[in-house]
């Protein structure tokens, strides 16, 4: 009796101890860094599957979801984090910088901002048509911006989300999946598909240059470039499309041939291009719905002509030779870019700087080449912000390689600087604006919200870039409207280097 007891009491004490010690084990990892960040439901279910299905191993395409805009239920409070900016920083930024007037020095950087219309009215005496949103944003294109009046861009949107299709080409050029729409006045945009779900994380196994395009970073750059002032990104808007009635239907043949029905009754198409388009990477309506990213087409080349520039700050697209010159030399910039022609004087050291800087914050290493307006003869042009499909790929990684082109040139245009500062000291965040800017878009929420916190850090880190700069040059030669280098001969300033096409033709 008295054993029975005594072995009883010893199982008892034993079941105690076993649960004592399961309660203080941690937790699984991934699930406490997913509880972190705010994210939506999709985010949870897919993540989890992909992490318990393959816990070491390659990443799977997850499946395709519905338009989030339909299941706005999913998303929950996306400022569930802290923003909390470094006062040290801040102050060591101020103090640097104490004896520049930046907004003296800001009315400098636009000598003269006229608009298409304008300057063809007074150089050719052409009078540009403005008949519809599309010819307004085309008759408003400035000199130092693409746009100017937010009520033609409104207007240009919402003609974009819901002005019926009239027909659906397949694109040409550029290497994944694009239509272009032409509406029922005949004008034009590029449709970008949703291939996944806006929390899918690029694998980190993947190239830049082979990721997935993703239609929602096309939208939110665009809406992060005009709250960061500099309004040179394309119009983008969201919208979501009947498969049937607004693409297959309007659909050229060779496009419509593509089509199918898949094994779970959605309608998909395979479109073709140079990447992706084969029946493992459809995309597929559900069951009949599809979101994408509508850009308005830039004016037809024949009428407002673009150079096209190979980046000095190209990556080398390379599985081979990984690294560019510029990421290995920090002498780069001195001795390769402010020497070259097309930077030794003038804006454009200046507008690479800003495009690095905003991808940079979108996290966007896919930057080849940029265009540029080829029609105010007279005035300086600056880089058009375009093509940002790889942009936001990745929330939890910084590629701090994007900002070499500020770290290693150390200018920046006072009005650049002036806003990246506003931002990081305001208590209404640059995440808290962008948020509010998007939401303005038909199929918000754009981005997952855990890139709002991605965004914040990379504000952080590029601040204590620019005091990096500030302490080793004078903040007058860093905060600057125009570079000019002593070295190189300004004479011949509008014989601009060739632009790539007549690189070619001479070739
Ligand atoms: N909105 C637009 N209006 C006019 N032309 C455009 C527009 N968007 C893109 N293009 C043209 O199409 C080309 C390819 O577009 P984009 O760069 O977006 O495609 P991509 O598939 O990302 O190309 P790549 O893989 O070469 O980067 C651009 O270089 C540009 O000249
Ligand atoms: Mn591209």
């Amino acid at each position: 009796m008295r054993c029975n007891i005594r072995k009883l009491f010893t199982l008892a004490f034993f079941v105690f101890a076993t649960t004592l010690v399961i309660l203080s084990l941690p937790k699984d990892n991934f699930g406490r860094e997913w509880e972190q960040t705010p994210q939506s439901r999709e985010a949870k279910t897919s993540e989890n599957e992909r992490i318990s299905q393959n816990p070491h191993g390659q990443q799977q395409l997850p499946k395709q979801p519905i338009p989030p805009s339909l299941d706005r239920s999913a998303f929950k409070d996306p400022f569930d984090f802290e923003v909390a900016s470094n006062r040290i920083l801040l102050k060591q930024l101020y103090s640097l910088t104490k004896n520049q007037d930046l907004d003296a020095k800001l009315k400098n950087e636009c000598r003269q901002n006229v608009t298409l219309s304008d300057f063809w009215q007074s150089t050719e005496k052409r009078t540009v048509p403005e008949n519809d949103s599309w010819e307004k944003f085309y008759s408003n294109i400035g000199s130092c911006s693409m746009y100017s009046d937010d009520q033609v861009i409104d207007k240009l949107l919402e003609d974009l989300n819901k002005m019926p299709i009239k027909h659906v080409h397949i694109m040409d050029g550029g290497t994944q999946v694009k239509f272009v729409f032409t509406f029922e006045n005949e004008k034009q945009a590029v449709f970008k598909p949703m291939r996944f779900g806006r929390d899918y994380e690029s694998d980190p196994n993947h190239f830049y240059f082979s990721d997935f395009e993703r239609h929602q970073a096309e939208i939110a750059t665009f809406h992060l470039d005009r709250v960061l002032g500099f309004r040179r990104a394309v119009p983008t808007v969201g919208r979501i499309l009947n498969m049937t009635t607004e693409l297959f239907d309007k659909a050229e043949k060779k496009l419509k041939k593509t089509f199918f029905y898949s094994p779970a009754k959605n309608f998909c198409f395979v479109s073709r291009c140079d990447y992706y388009c084969d029946t493992t990477h459809a995309i597929c309506g559900y069951p009949d719905l599809k979101e994408g990213s509508v850009q308005v087409f830039l004016p037809d080349e024949s009428a407002v002509p673009r150079k096209h520039n190979r980046s000095p700050y190209r990556r080398t697209y390379s599985k081979k030779n990984q690294l560019a010159e510029w990421q290995t030399d920090m002498n780069y910039c001195k001795e390769k870019v402010k020497t070259k022609k097309l930077y030794s004087h003038g804006r454009r050291l200046l507008d690479l700087v800003d495009l690095h800087i905003l991808d940079y914050l979108i996290g966007n290493q896919d930057r080849h080449h940029f265009e540029s307006f080829d029609v105010f003869t007279s005035l300086p042009s600056y880089a058009i912000h375009l093509d940002h499909g790889r942009a936001f790929g990745r929330s939890d990684w910084d590629d701090d390689d994007i900002l070499l082109p500020l770290r290693q040139c150390c200018v920046i245009r006072p009005s650049t600087y002036k806003t990246l500062i506003q931002f990081y000291s305001n208590p209404k965040s640059l995440s808290k604006t962008l948020h509010e800017s998007m939401s303005k878009d038909p199929a918000h929420p754009i981005l997952a919200y855990k890139h709002y916190p991605a965004i914040e850090r990379r504000l952080g880190k590029l601040m204590s870039y620019l005091a990096d700069c500030f302490e080793k040059t004078p903040a007058d030669q860093v905060l600057i409207t125009e570079y000019h280098n002593p070295d190189i001969p300004e004479d011949n300033q509008d014989e601009e280097e060739p632009s790539e096409e007549q690189e070619k033709k001479k070739a």
